[in-house]
């Protein structure tokens, strides 16, 4: 790794940055599936509650329930968001890449940039999401001889169930919230991470790996708390006719969440997606940037 003043450009030829990527989301994936719990169910007080429950119910295993698909889809994804961001800047601003350190695109470009990435991520992105939240929301203990076994066995048993009992349209539940969710706040991520790396790099330059790390980290946050609304939404159309009623759709969704709750339903889950951004964003950015440099 280089050291945190040197700029990237001076390094090139790393070609394994699909590593720290999935290394951010292994670490990260305990506080997304606290976040998913308090979102979806009731039972639990908070963060703490939900913590201390999950690890005397379920082990530390508790935690990384429903983590296999998200490591076997992340590089996809994520090639999706950043190709179809990049190209699209590319068609926009008609810079390269490197051009573009000495002429800037407008944040306007960058927004609608990365709102084109975040709609098309978002359909590639549905149905592994759809398994990952029934996954992370079995909350029983590790099968033992004798008891009743959980509903799903594992994520390709989930996805086949999904399948046998809906069709394909099944896989793709919640997927509209979850594009409403991703479009405008990918614009938001990637403005926030161009306008942090310009504030704190002189013009023409390369921003240098901690200033990548630090926007990277701020971007996702940002991003994570203008989504958390609607994010509450998808995963609760996810869940949708398991646990709780089924709804008609998404409107009503967020009507019977809100009659039932109180607007605070919106932020459930803020604290700790906000944790869980930082590393986890950090790590993609520099990633992303160490792939731009090497390729050339
Ligand atoms: C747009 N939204 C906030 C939902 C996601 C933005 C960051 C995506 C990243 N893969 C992560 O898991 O944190």
């Amino acid at each position: 790794m280089t050291g945190a003043g040197e700029s990237l450009v001076n390094n090139p030829g790393r070609r394994r940055a699909s590593g720290p990527g999935a290394l951010g989301l292994v670490l990260g994936h305990p506080f997304d599936t606290v976040k998913v719990r308090l979102q979806t169910q009731t039972t639990y007080q908070g963060i703490i509650d939900c913590m201390v429950k999950t690890y005397r119910h379920e082990s530390l295993l508790g935690f990384f329930k429903g983590m296999s698909f998200p490591i076997v889809s992340i590089a996809v994804v994520n090639s999706v968001l950043f190709g179809v961001y990049s190209n699209a800047l590319l068609a926009l601003t008609a810079t390269s890449h490197q051009e573009r350190r000495a002429q800037p695109p407008s944040y306007t470009h960058v927004f609608i940039a990365g709102c084109t990435g975040g709609f098309l991520q978002a359909y590639c992105l549905a149905p592994f999401d759809l398994i990952k939240v029934r996954l992370q929301n079995q909350t029983e203990p590790r099968a033992q001889p004798g008891s009743p076994p959980p509903r799903y066995r594992g994520p390709v048993h989930c996805a086949a169930s999904i399948f046998q009992a809906e069709g394909p349209r099944g896989l793709f539940r919640g997927a509209w919230a979850l594009t409403l969710r991703d479009t405008p706040t990918l614009g938001i991520y990637f403005v926030t991470y161009e306008w942090l790396c310009h504030q704190s790099t002189p013009d023409g330059q390369n921003p240098s790996s901690a200033t990548v790390l630090v926007a990277g980290g701020f971007a996702g946050i940002t991003s994570w708390v203008t989504a958390t609304p609607l994010d509450v939404i998808k995963s609760r159309m996810q869940m949708a006719g398991l646990e709780q009623r089924a709804y008609r759709g998404l409107l009503d969704c967020v009507v019977s969440s809100v009659r039932q709750e109180g607007l605070g339903v919106f932020f459930r889950g803020l604290t700790i997606n906000s944790a869980r951004a930082f590393p986890v964003n950090a790590v993609t950015f520099l990633s992303y940037e160490y792939l731009l440099h090497s390729w050339g």
